[in-house]
């Protein structure tokens, strides 16, 4: 019997999070980092960017703790809503479809899955559209932050994640290996960008970060500028800098429940047949930070937990290999 087809990813859509205080994450998401704010209620914040046409790119829900309550990918139409399904159907991992209406606020018909990583993922097609403002300047405040650019996982064994990535159809723009070729990260993407979904080494299954993209690199320092003139530096966690992988600038910056986003710009183009992966040694410098600074520890050691389709913690499994071990010069080992 041949394998279900995979569904067609379109792209990274949405993330939906938990979090435990939803005014504080307001302030933070919408007042400093310059999301829209598309829909809300005393339970629930949608959130948009300003480049971005449907309904939302972050979901923000109250709960007990902070967590992942899912991931979403965008799928061409609607029967691959079903190729989803049954996609991960025929891999024994649970599904839950998911009725226009049942589900997140301005989502059609989708199915949420546990995948092969633990990580829980929604497929969906229809979702709400809404006003275009990406030429209204006056509304743009905050950092300005313009599209939901990936998601970034925290996984025990990368060559898994690469494995299952691939059967979904991601290409692979960038990896950094060891000296005998061990995968220790790689960047996936459905879109002709560096990645939708990236894997950072480490215990999981677990949520590392969301990646937002601005249009200019000054968008950075101006949200460290705004974070440094409220006294709320301490928000600040990495950066701002230049990525070896990606040749974005980046500013990691942690949400009052600890989430982490990413704030990133200047990556480039994938989008032809035979684009080929680049290849980063473990050991060079300057692939994480493209001017050798260091990386902090939080950075590989902190992440969130992600929920099972019915709102339980997912169990974690320790990585099997450690790449803050592996580095060396800059970050001041070996
Ligand atoms: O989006 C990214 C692009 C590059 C990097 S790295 O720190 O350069 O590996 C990290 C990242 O996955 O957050
Ligand atoms: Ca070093
Ligand atoms: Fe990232």
């Amino acid at each position: 019997m041949t394998a279900p087809p995979a569904p067609d990813v379109v792209r990274s859509a949405y993330a939906q999070l938990v979090v435990t205080d939803l005014a504080r994450a307001r302030w933070f998401w919408a007042d400093v980092l310059g999301l829209h704010v598309q829909y809300e209620d005393a339970h629930v914040l949608c959130l948009r960017g300003t480049d971005e046409l449907t309904h939302h790119s972050l979901v923000l829900r109250t709960g007990d703790r902070a967590a992942l309550d899912h991931l979403a990918y965008r799928v061409r139409t609607p029967s691959d809503v079903d190729r989803a399904e049954e996609f991960f159907r025929a891999r024994g991992r649970p599904v839950r479809r998911v009725p226009a209406g049942d589900g997140t606020h301005g989502v059609g018909d989708a199915v949420r899955v546990v995948d092969p990583l633990g990580f829980p993922v929604e497929f969906f097609h229809g979702i709400a559209r809404a006003e275009r403002h990406i030429q209204r300047y006056d509304l743009r405040h905050g950092a300005e932050m313009a599209r939901l650019d990936h998601f970034n996982l925290c996984t025990p064994d990368i060559p898994a994640a690469y494995v299952h990535y691939t059967s979904l159809g991601f290409g692979c723009s960038e990896t950094i290996e060891g000296d005998e070729h061990e995968l220790y990260a790689a960047w996936m993407y459905r879109k002709q960008t560096v990645h939708d979904v990236a894997f950072t080494g480490g215990a999981g299954p677990r949520l590392h970060h969301v990646g937002f993209a601005t249009h200019e690199s000054p968008q950075l320092l101006r949200i460290a500028d705004i974070l440094g003139s409220l006294h709320k530096e301490g928000h600040i966690e990495r950066g701002p800098g230049r990525h070896g992988v990606s040749n974005a600038c980046y500013l990691y910056l942690r949400d009052p429940d600890g989430h982490r986003v990413e704030i990133y710009t200047s990556d480039y183009y994938t989008g032809d047949p035979d684009h080929e992966t680049y290849r980063w040694n473990v050991h060079d410098d300057r692939r994480r930070d493209f001017w050798g600074h260091a990386v902090i520890d939080s950075w590989y050691k902190e992440a969130v937990p992600v929920l099972d389709l019915d709102g339980v913690p997912q169990p974690i499994t320790e990585a099997v290999l450690d790449e803050s071990a592996a580095r060396v010069g800059a970050d001041g080992l070996g």
